[in-house]
């Protein structure tokens, strides 16, 4: 049975050739916004955008890699789907200690300042996590695959920031003060929203990706700014500057729409984008919001800011 009806574009007709091509199709979510009717080039209201991550090849078993992505799925051979996500785990794996390495090389040689170097490694961290996540193979096992580098890196910071053992390259790449318990607050908190963004979310959900995009690039660059440019205060919070939470709505909208673009262009989603942008915008806007109460000491922005987000993108986009 194929669930693709459209409005014959060259896209559509291209795509429609391609999913034909490999086997009937199906959609696991039929019922949700996400839908695996096709393109269409402006779907109709009730369909805000497409998900065209459920789409498998009807005789695959249920561990083979689904047909998604020619260019990432695994080739069908015995246990391919197994072997990809082993060894994009140990890749992206690798990459977590060599930017972390990086980072401290770049503050020991005093390259960089402690701030910035943490800022850095806050934004690339989490981004570059989200962009990883298509190596992964199409399995429904890929997600826990992909879980296993921020949680491996979650129990790095809790060793550590326990003085179970000593990793003065992290402490300096990661924290404010040098403190090793520094690593059981902001980074853990942080660490834990990566996990829960791909297992709840994964690539099925604009959800987790903008809500990354908001914690690691909104507020990193909010950090960024403000302190470098953020003489004007905001009214109601005289440690935020209206540099700091302009620089985060900016950049919030701009790296979510990037990731959007990203995963959409591996055929994961099709969005309406005048829509999708209004909805981006509006989240970066209760984000940027919510960042720049005075909760900080109550609540860590790794919390409010990603929690905030993904709310106000289940609001507007739905799961
Ligand atoms: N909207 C914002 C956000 C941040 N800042 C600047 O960036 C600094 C740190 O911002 P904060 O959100 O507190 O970042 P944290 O992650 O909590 O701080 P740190 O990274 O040092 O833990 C603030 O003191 C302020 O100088 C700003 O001016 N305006
Ligand atoms: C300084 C940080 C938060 C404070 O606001 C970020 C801490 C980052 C962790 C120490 C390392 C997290 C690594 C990611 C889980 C995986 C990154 C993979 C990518 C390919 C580099």
């Amino acid at each position: 049975m194929s669930l693709l009806s459209f409005t014959p574009t060259l896209p559509c007709l291209l795509l429609h050739h391609q999913l034909n091509r490999s086997a009937t199709v199906f959609s696991l979510l039929s019922s949700s916004p996400f839908s695996s009717h096709c393109l269409y080039s402006k779907p109709p209201p009730s369909l805000p955008f497409h998900n065209l991550y459920h789409i498998r090849r009807a005789t695959t078993s249920r561990n083979s890699s689904p047909f998604s992505r020619p260019r990432f799925a695994a080739a069908a051979v015995p246990g391919g789907a197994l072997l990809q996500d082993a060894g994009a785990t140990v890749a992206v794996l690798a990459g977590a200690y060599v930017l972390v390495l990086v980072f401290d090389t770049l503050t020991q040689r005093k390259l960089i300042q402690q701030n910035l170097s943490r800022k850095l490694v806050h934004i690339l961290s989490g981004l570059l996590f989200a962009v990883s996540w298509p190596i992964f193979s199409t399995s429904t096992e890929a997600r826990y695959f992909a879980t296993l580098v921020p949680l491996v890196n979650g129990l790095r910071l809790v060793i550590h920031g326990l003085s179970l053992a000593t990793n003065d390259g992290l402490i300096k790449s990661v924290t404010r003060e040098g403190k090793p318990e520094e690593l059981l607050k902001g980074p853990l908190y942080y660490v834990l929203m990566l996990i829960l963004c791909a297992l709840v979310f994964w690539r099925e959900s604009p959800i987790g990706l903008i809500s990354l995009a908001m914690m690691c690039g909104g507020d990193g660059v909010a950090d960024i700014m403000g302190r470098r440019f953020g003489s004007m205060k905001l009214p109601y919070n005289q440690q935020k500057s209206w540099v700091g939470s302009i620089s985060m709505f900016i950049s919030g909208f701009l790296i979510s729409m990037g990731m959007l673009y990203y995963y959409s262009a591996l055929g994961y989603f099709d969005f309406d984008w005048i829509w999708t942008m209004k909805r981006v915008a509006l989240i970066a806007l209760v984000a940027t919001i919510v960042e720049s109460l005075p909760t900080t000491e109550t609540i860590d922005d790794n919390i409010s800011v990603p929690l905030t987000s993904i709310l106000a993108a289940y609001l507007s986009f739905g799961f």
